[in-house]
This record gives structure tokens, sequence and C-alpha cells, in this order.
């Protein structure tokens, strides 16, 4: 029997069977490749792929890929199924033991960000929190966590975790990755090459913890993770998917183990910006004074109102700062952009 019918029955992909079964809990279950590669179907968008033990993992690591984390950017998540597609059809041997993850099904099927409450802010335990109670998202939160907790206990080494997203806004920088933030971490310098690789230029360091599924895995469980943007939020077949092939073939070259080519031209300076602000939605008062259409890494001048309420208001400071994410419509408490900076130098 064919391993993707062995796996997903009549769905034709990962994709197709996540989108049919989407929210509903799925059986466990097992399958084999022709080379003794072992896939287990663990939930509905939840892969773990597992070498045979006599395969050499060349790079010594272990990854955890999510996409669809929010359900309308549905570029990651066609680039993602596509590798599936590979991996299952025998394309390419796995080196690595790998994670794979499509994050919000139910969202996905939608076609939207989210059913009842973003997802990406519902991580490190915040999904506990009695207003998410019982919410789609939250449940779908631990169990992705607990699944994550499970990989990282078998796979503890040199573990990565790329979360991929698009953007809702056009963006000055087409593809940029976040890091989260960790006390006293720097970025890796393998990890800059692999961002490199995969045609994102523009890094951001964020300034502190948060409740994203890429912070969860760094604070959580070590992993070296980023949220990767890799483009702006289409429907699905509505992507051009020639824009993301940067990234798929880094990491199908992850996934398969082999060294990490030289950076070369015209991807081999990587622009790192830190992020200083956070702007959250404070309330009814909260006013957000950047135009609708303002694109991604828009820049303001020193001194030039972000937000402002009843007691606060934000100023560029005496350099110039450039805003991301801007979403005025986040509800009370939850993020409504990013202001960032550039950083003058990564460190070594
Ligand atoms: O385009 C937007 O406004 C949001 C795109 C998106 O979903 N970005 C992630 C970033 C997560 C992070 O800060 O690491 C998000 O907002 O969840
Ligand atoms: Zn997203």
């Amino acid at each position: 029997m064919a391993i993707t019918t062995e796996l997903f029955g009549s769905a034709p992909d990962w994709l197709a069977h996540t989108l049919a079964d989407a929210g509903l809990p799925v059986a466990t279950k097992k399958a084999r490749l022709a080379d003794g590669t072992r896939i287990t179907r663990q939930a509905a968008g939840l892969l773990y792929a597992c070498p045979p033990a006599d395969r050499a993992n060349p790079n010594n690591e272990a990854l955890i890929v999510s996409a669809g984390v929010h359900g309308n950017e549905t570029a990651p998540v066609e680039v993602l199924n596509g590798l599936v597609t590979e991996l299952l059809a025998g394309r390419w041997p796995l080196a690595c033991p790998t994670l794979l993850i499509l994050g919000n099904p139910p969202a996905l099927k939608a076609g939207e960000r989210f059913s009842a409450a973003n997802m990406n802010r519902l991580f490190n335990g915040a999904y506990h929190q009695p207003a998410y109670r019982g919410l789609a998202e939250a449940e779908r939160a631990q169990l992705l966590e607990e699944a994550c907790r499970r990989f990282a206990t078998l796979h503890p080494d040199n573990l990565s975790h790329y979360d991929l997203h698009t953007a809702i806004r056009p963006s000055k920088r087409e593809k940029f990755a976040l890091y989260p933030f960790i006390k006293g971490r720097r970025v890796p310098r393998p990890q800059c090459r692999f961002l490199l690789e995969a045609e994102v230029e523009t890094l951001l360091l964020q300034h502190r913890e948060a409740t994203t599924f890429a912070s969860f895995s760094s604070s959580v469980l070590g992993a070296e993770s980023f949220t990767v943007e890799l483009g702006k939020v289409e429907p699905f077949g509505r992507n051009d998917l020639r824009r993301f092939r940067g990234f798929g073939d880094a990491l199908r070259r992850r996934l398969c183990g082999q060294p990490a080519p030289e950076v070369s031209p015209p991807f081999d300076h990587l622009t790192v910006f830190e992020v200083v602000h956070e702007i959250l939605n404070t309330g009814p008062s909260f006013r957000l004074r950047v135009p609708d259409d303002v694109a991604n890494f828009t820049e303001f001048a020193p001194g030039t109102v972000i937000w402002e309420d009843a007691t606060t208001c934000y100023r560029v400071g005496t350099s110039p700062e450039a805003i991301v994410f801007p979403n005025r419509e986040v509800p009370v408490g939850q993020r409504a952009g990013l202001m960032i900076r550039p950083l003058q130098q990564l460190g070594a």
C-alpha cells in the first residue's frame, strides 16, 4: 500500500488530509518508507519523521518546522506540504529527526488568521488563561507544546525550530526572521548563514520573552528558534511559489543533512534590527497614529508620535525607528505593532 494511503487514506497528501480532518481528533498512524524512515502521524497536521537508526546525521541536529499557525498564511504551508510529499515519495533521504507541523487546521480550512484567538499569543502556557479556556486555539497550542516537548525529550541536541509565517501588509523587506529573546543569548553564526541561504536577509532581535510558538521552543525547549516571515498573506492557490523556492531549497538541504553552502551574493549580508518597543492596544483611548496602509519597515523620524492613549504618548526616540506588523484591529492587551532600530553590531 502507498505510504500516503497508509497515512492519509484517500487524501492525496498531508495538507489535504489535515484540512479534511481539520480540528477532529485523529488516531496515531505509523508507516515506514522503503528506506526505513519512520513516519508517525501523531495528530491532524502533526508528523514525526525519524530516519533509520543506521543512517548518519551529518549535521547532528533535530528540526521542528511549523507553518500555518495562522490559517491565512498559506505559502509556507504549501512549501512544507511539498517537501513532505517529496519525502514520502522517497525523493531524498531524511538525515535528521524532524517534527513537521501545520499549526491551525480549522483556521487553515477557513482561510482565517484564527478561529477564536490568535494561537501565536497562546504559547508558553498562555493557553491556560481563563479567557482562552476551551477555545480551539488554546487546545491546539497545548497539544503542539506537548508534542514539541516529547520530540525535544527524544532529540535534545542541536534542536532548531523554524515557525513559518507570511505578513498581512506589504513589506519593504520581503523576507525577515524574528529571534526570540533569551537573556544573554546571541544568534549563532550557522543560523545566520542558514537564513541567508534561505534568502532571508533581515533579522529582528526581540527584546523580551513572548507567548509565540518560537518563544516557547526557545525558552522551554532550548531550541534555536526563529519566526520566519517569508512574504505576503495570500489564499491557497494565489501564492507565487517561485518566491519561496530559496527557503524550500535550504530547508530540503538541512533535512537531507547536506553541508551548508558558502554564503554567496546576492544573499551575503544579514541586516539586523533590534526591537525597541512593542506597541500594545491599551484600551478604548488607544490610537495608533500611523497610516492604515503603512508597509512593514516604514521608518519614522525622531519625535514622531506612533501611538497614544489617555495617559501615554509614544514618540520615536533620538534616532529613527521603523514599524513592523502595525495592526490597530487587535484585542486590548495584544500587540499592535513592533518598533525597531538598526543594530550597529551583531556581536561575536
Ligand atoms: O503581518 C502581521 O501583522 C503579523 C504576521 C505574523 O503573524 N507575525 C507573527 C510574528 C511572531 C513573532 O513576533 O515572532 C505574529 O504576529 O504572530
Ligand atoms: Zn503569522
